[in-house]
Formats: structure tokens, sequence, C-alpha cells
């Protein structure tokens, strides 16, 4: 990723910074950011090009921002910083550890999380659960995946992650509504229903593992927020087969809650790989859901 730090005398001055500017009057967000990138670090991005990630508001009590934030691909020109300031290359992994301004947090996290974020379906038993939760990743190779198994007790469900833990990429398991778990296994992060959400007041992980909210309305996206979640999911955004008369919210409804919000939004609920270019449109941060990685159950291996 291209960063520059940002002059000392200017608003935030001194803080590392994804290169842009203002828009000036007549010109469109990508006209803006396509000017602003040669005029303040010598690389050329063709408009096309521009995929949206993420747009937040911010207030820093002197002055309120609206960062709204396009990912683009260096098509032409070496990065030089023309205004004197540095400009180097970061691993989304390094963003982490840079010193930006508090708006970027979610940005950096809108960099690092996947566009695809699997949840585990229905299952009958632990084995079943952990041989199809590893099948499903190898075939679909989720990044993330959301290992909910209400099905299980406590202390199956503490197996089940332990087994997947053996299977399983490094850093690709969320569990569900167990932040204690955190602490001895070497998970992604927590995934929280939103009645567990409801009940926490702050972040119930450390800061280098992921927290997932599951949220239906404006209000939950900001107390999801305000607990100091990275992503939420919103919906259903259409209907499902397993909330039958449920029309869900739609995309109108889903462009305006997560445009509304402070941290990723993925469309969760009746939504695949086949609307991910809709829920980026959208504002989204992806698609998250069910039916579009998790296996059939094997009979054979049953028998
Ligand atoms: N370009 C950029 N601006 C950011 C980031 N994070 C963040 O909070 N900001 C804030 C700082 C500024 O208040 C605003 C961007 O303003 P800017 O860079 O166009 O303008 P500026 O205040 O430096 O100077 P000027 O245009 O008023 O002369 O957004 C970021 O990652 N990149």
């Amino acid at each position: 990723m291209l960063i520059a730090r940002r002059p000392e005398g200017a608003h935030q001055g001194g803080l590392l910074e994804f290169p842009g500017g203002k828009v000036e009057p007549g010109e469109t967000v990508q006209q803006a950011l396509v000017r602003e990138l040669l005029e303040e670090t010598a690389v050329t991005v063709s408009p096309g090009d521009l995929q949206p990630l993420i747009g937040i508001r911010h207030d820093y009590g002197d002055k309120e921002v609206f960062l709204d934030v396009w990912e683009a691909r260096v098509s032409s020109g070496e990065p030089r910083g023309l205004e004197g300031q540095p400009v180097f290359w970061l691993s989304p992994d390094d963003l982490l550890a840079g010193d930006f301004p508090a708006a970027n947090r979610p940005i950096i996290g809108a960099i690092r999380l996947p566009r695809q974020l699997a949840i585990t379906g229905e299952s009958t038993s632990l084995k079943d659960a952990v041989e199809r939760t590893v099948a499903g990743q190898l075939h679909s190779r989720s990044p993330l995946v959301v290992l909910r198994l209400p099905s299980l007790s406590p202390q199956a469900y503490t197996e089940a992650v332990a087994h997947c833990l053996r299977d399983l990429p490094e850093a690709s398991l969320m569990v569900h509504d167990r932040p204690e778990l955190v602490a001895d296994m070497p998970v992604a992060g927590v995934h929280l229903s939103w009645r567990r959400a409801a009940e926490l007041a702050e972040r119930p992980v450390p800061d280098d593992r992921w927290l997932g909210v599951s949220c239906h309305s404006g209000a939950e996206l900001a107390h999801a927020a305000a607990i100091g979640a990275d992503y939420a999911t919103l919906g259903p955004v259409l209907p499902t087969s397993s909330h039958p008369g449920n029309p869900g919210i739609g995309w109108d409804r889903f462009t305006e809650l997560a445009g509304n919000a402070v941290i990723p939004v993925y469309a969760l609920g009746g939504t695949g790989p086949e609307h991910l270019e809709r829920a980026l449109q959208a504002g989204g941060q992806g698609i998250a859901g069910i039916s579009w990685w998790w296996p059939a159950p094997d009979n054979e291996l049953e028998a």
C-alpha cells in the first residue's frame, strides 16, 4: 500500500496517510483522487480501475471529515513525494503499527479483512462439523471462517475449535460468542451474536484479533462500533430459506446503513459471491454467509 507522511503544519500533521485530498468544485470523487495522486506522488491510476473500499465519517473535534476511500493499482509512474513528503510502501499487516490518524483504523481493517466471510451451517455432530468446516475451507479457500455451532455444548465446541485449528490455515478461524477462548487458542478472533454483543460495554478481545458483530439495524451497528468491533455483518439483506416470510432489508437500506456505519459491513442473508459486486457498490466490505461454501453432508463418511 502506498503511504505518505502528512506535513507537520497540516491537520493531523506528522502522521501517516493514504495519499489523497479534497474534492474540488466540479470534480467527481474519482477525478479528484486521480488528480491528487498525480500531484502529490507522481503516480497515475486509471479512473476505471478504482474500487470503492469504505466511507468513514469522523469528528476530530477541531474538524469533521468524510474519508471516501478507494482502492487502485498504480498504472504508471514511480512514487515520489512531490510536496517534499516521505512516500513509501507498506504491506497490509505493517499498516497496523503505523502512526495514522484515528479515522484510519477502520480503513486499515477494511484493507486487511477479506471480501468474503464464511459462516458454518447446520451440523449433526462435532465430527461432522469439523470435517465439513475443513473440507469447505479447503474447497472455497475462504480466508476467514466463523465457526458457529449452536447445537454443540460449550465443551464440545471448544474441542471442535481445537480440531479445526489443526487443519485450517493459520489465522483463518473465528470463534462464535466465546471471547474467552481467544486467550488460549490461536484463533483469528471472535464473532458475536447481537444478543451477546448487546451485553458488552467494551471490546472483549485484544487488538491483534478480529472482533465481529451480527447486526440488523443502524442502532446495532453503532453499538458494535462503540464496543470496538472491527467489522459487522448486516442483514438479512435478501430473503433466505432459514427465515421464510422475511423479505430482508434490501440493497437500498443496506447501502444507507453501511454508509452511516463507521466500521466495515458485510452483507449477510441470501447473499453469495454472485452479489459481491453489488455489496461493494453499496459501500459494503463484501458478503457473508453459509450456503455458497458450506458442503453438503458426506453420507459416505457418515456410513
Ligand atoms: N489524505 C488523507 N487525509 C486523511 C487521512 N486520514 C485522515 O484523517 N485524513 C484527514 C486529514 C485532513 O483533515 C483531511 C484531508 O485533507 P487534505 O489532505 O486534502 O488537506 P489538508 O488539510 O492537508 O490541507 P488543505 O487541502 O486544507 O490545504 O482528511 C488519510 O489517510 N489520507
